[in-house]
């Protein structure tokens, strides 16, 4: 795990400059969105090799409530899971809360759990979500070489996928993707991920004395 753009802590952030080669992206990703009061001030580098995830957490109260992440390399599943307390409530259904406020509208949750949902994320794509999937759901990403794909929402982004659909008759696993016959999704290379972010609070330099 690496980072840029300084230090977050609770309270705020202890800023450095990003460097240029990703402003020229993270400037895009703010203009094209419309959705960050200001600059995005902090990304997150992360390196996920084959068998590795992330368990489902919030992010921290010091950012702001929109995340930008983008795919790079390898593709993987990602997981939005209610909070408890979301799961507790009644006449909740959190297809809707995920279906208003994502960017990315993640539709046809499986019934049998229908209040958790999955989206692969292909190489050089980019995430957003924000509001309710940002503050009542936890994102995480299992520690697995093998990833399920059943409540996965966008596989008609994956074209390798529709092209898998689409099918020969034989019957044969078409692999370009890692997808597997049995809706399964086999990592095999390490996947980099930019998590961009905005500290609204940045602090000030620290002088030195
Ligand atoms: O790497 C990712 O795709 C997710 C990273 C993440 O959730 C985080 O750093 O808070
Ligand atoms: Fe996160």
């Amino acid at each position: 795990m690496d980072f840029a753009g300084g230090v977050v802590h609770e309270k705020g952030l202890l800023p450095q400059a990003l460097p240029s080669w990703l402003t020229k992206i993270t400037d895009r990703i703010c203009q094209w969105t419309g959705l960050f009061p200001s600059a995005i001030n902090h990304v997150l580098i992360n390196e996920y090799h084959p068998n590795q995830g992330i368990m489902p957490h919030q992010d921290g109260p010091a950012y702001f409530p929109v995340v930008a992440i983008i795919s790079l390399a390898s593709a993987v599943v990602i997981d939005f899971t209610p909070h408890q307390r979301l799961k507790g409530q009644e006449h909740t259904d959190p297809q809707d809360i995920i279906e208003s406020n994502c960017s990315q509208k993640l539709e046809g949750a499986n019934e049998a759990e229908p209040d958790s949902s999955s989206l692969l994320l292909m190489p050089c794509s980019l995430l957003i979500f924000k509001d309710q999937a940002y503050t009542d759901y936890l994102h995480g990403i299992q520690d697995n070489e093998l990833q399920n794909l059943d409540k996965v929402t966008n596989m008609w982004q994956c074209p390798e996928f529709k092209h898998q659909n689409s099918g020969n008759s034989h019957g044969q696993t078409n692999n370009c993707c890692g997808l597997e016959q049995s809706g399964t999704y086999r990592r095999t290379a390490t996947r980099v991920s930019l998590t961009c972010r905005l500290v609204l609070k940045v602090h000030k330099k620290l002088f030195k004395i």
